[in-house]
């Protein structure tokens, strides 16, 4: 089968590259860089084991849409501040690309995520002004994505598919084209009830991930430590706390719930489990303030802008909510990140970040930051302070370390560096 996919980010071009195994397949992308690089095999983003894959796979790479048997959409749907609203410019303009090639026969099916109802009431017009009608002359389908970034490729392949058509014949036709690669099982649906089953799985995860950010407040008065809590309530079978954070990032789950909402305002915990997510960054820098009250013109160190760890994404990151807010109460903020590349504010190596700082405060949970000698690096600082929020650092005793959702002592201790430090210490 000849197979047109439409975006070739995150979702887009592991999809045509697993597609590509069992078909006849073009990417297209409007941005021309991202599609000279993939023509020479070059990834435009990291995610592991997919830089093999292109290396080996037959996809090439267009700026424009090619006559095909299916177009796959996975153009990115983002959120629209202003209005609460999903923004589907991106889709509008795939779908309006894909017209002047669509034939009777042809199967369009949309991945990226949408607000429920949008393929027949946007998708659908659209593809009329061919001339042609949905379920009499072309195949009509929703096939959301549900892969995790950091894990794409295995997800992709294993975990089960929720397909939905605009009617039996066109559910049956976008099977058959993942059969090709997908392994686990495929469930099919009307095309609303898959739009919005994707909605209620990213929502279900904010609205617990907001619990246990909530749970972590009440440790802290309750002076216990949230981890360990978490720890023993998840041994109940039926319980599953998840963790508490600097806040939900991602362009998933902290913009899919309001697209379940936006026609709506009869919706209680989906809002507030939202706010609650949205107030982490700002319930961090109170604590960082009381770590730094008496220290003049205080430093601190942001360690990972990404939106979570072992990723290299920083789109709708707490972190930079937290950078924002800490700079306007007069922080000077230096941030590093070794996987991000893409960040709108400037980053640093680990050392210059460091120093002469007076507390790192630990956003994104990488797994290099589990493995890094806190007491070494902060010798270059102006006062030892850690403020973990992700439960990855361990003390050695030489530097003052507070973790998000526990009772420890959170003003800060002045341990001795190990070795002398040349820079004066300001406070
Ligand atoms: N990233 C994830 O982990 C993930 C998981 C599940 C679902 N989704 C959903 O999948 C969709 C895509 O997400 P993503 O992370 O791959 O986005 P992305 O930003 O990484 O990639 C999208 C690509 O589409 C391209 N594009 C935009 N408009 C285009 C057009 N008209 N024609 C051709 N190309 C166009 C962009 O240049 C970009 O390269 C979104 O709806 C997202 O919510 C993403
Ligand atoms: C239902 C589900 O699983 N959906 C996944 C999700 O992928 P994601 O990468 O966006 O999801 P997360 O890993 O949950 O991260 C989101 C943010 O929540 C923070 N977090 C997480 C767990 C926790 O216990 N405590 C936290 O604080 C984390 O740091 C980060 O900021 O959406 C994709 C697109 O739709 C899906 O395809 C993919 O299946």
């Amino acid at each position: 089968m000849k197979i047109c996919v439409i975006g070739l980010g995150y979702i887009g071009l592991p999809t045509a590259i697993l597609l590509s195994e069992k078909n006849e397949v073009v990417g297209v992308d409007v941005k021309k860089d991202v599609v000279d690089k993939i023509n020479d095999k070059i990834m435009p983003f990291k995610e592991p084991g997919l830089d093999r894959l292109l290396e080996q796979s037959g996809i090439t790479a267009s700026t424009t849409p090619r006559p095909a048997d299916a177009f796959i959409i996975c153009v990115p749907t983002p959120f629209d501040k202003e209005v609460r609203m999903a923004d589907l410019k991106f889709v509008r303009s795939a779908v309006e690309s894909i017209v002047p090639h669509l034939r009777k026969g042809n199967i369009v099916i949309l991945e990226s995520t949408v607000s429920p109802g949008a393929c027949i009431n946007v998708l659908e017009p659209i593809l009329e002004k061919s001339g042609l009608k949905a379920g009499e002359d072309y195949y009509l389908a929703h096939c959301p994505e549900r892969a995790i970034p950091g894990n794409t490729l295995h997800e992709m392949a294993y975990n089960d598919r929720i397909i939905g058509g605009i009617d039996d014949a066109s559910t049956q036709l976008a099977r058959k084209i993942y059969a090709t690669f997908v392994k686990g099982n495929i469930y099919t649906t009307d095309i609303t009830t898959a739009e919005f089953v994707k909605l209620m799985e990213n929502t279900y995860r904010d609205v617990n991930i907001a619990l246990a950010n909530e749970l972590a407040i009440l440790a802290e008065e309750a002076k216990i430590n949230i981890w360990e809590a978490i720890s023993l309530a998840n041994h109940h079978p039926r319980v599953n706390i998840l963790k508490p954070g600097p806040g939900v990032g991602g362009h998933c789950i902290a913009v899919d719930p309001w697209f379940l909402t936006e026609a709506t305002n009869r919706c209680r915990i989906i809002n507030t489990a939202r706010e609650i997510n949205d107030s982490m960054p700002a319930y961090v820098l109170s604590k960082v303030k009381v770590m730094t009250e008496n220290i003049r013109r205080p430093k601190i160190t942001v360690f990972g802008v990404a939106y979570k760890g072992n990723v290299d994404d920083a789109r709708e990151t707490p972190a930079l909510k937290f950078i924002k807010l800490a700079e306007s109460e007069g922080f000077f903020v230096s941030t590093y990140d070794p996987l991000v590349s893409r960040f709108e504010m400037p980053l640093s190596s680990m050392e210059d970040a460091v120093r002469g700082t007076d507390c790192i405060v630990i956003i994104s949970d990488h797994d290099l930051f589990k493995e890094l000698d806190f007491g070494h690096l902060l010798d270059n600082s102006r006062h030892r302070n850690v403020l973990d929020t992700r439960n990855v650092v361990k003390s050695d005793g030489t530097f003052n370390l507070v973790k998000l959702g526990c009772s420890e002592n959170a003003h800060p201790v002045y341990v001795p560096p190990k070795k002398p430090v040349s820079m004066a210490k300001v406070s």
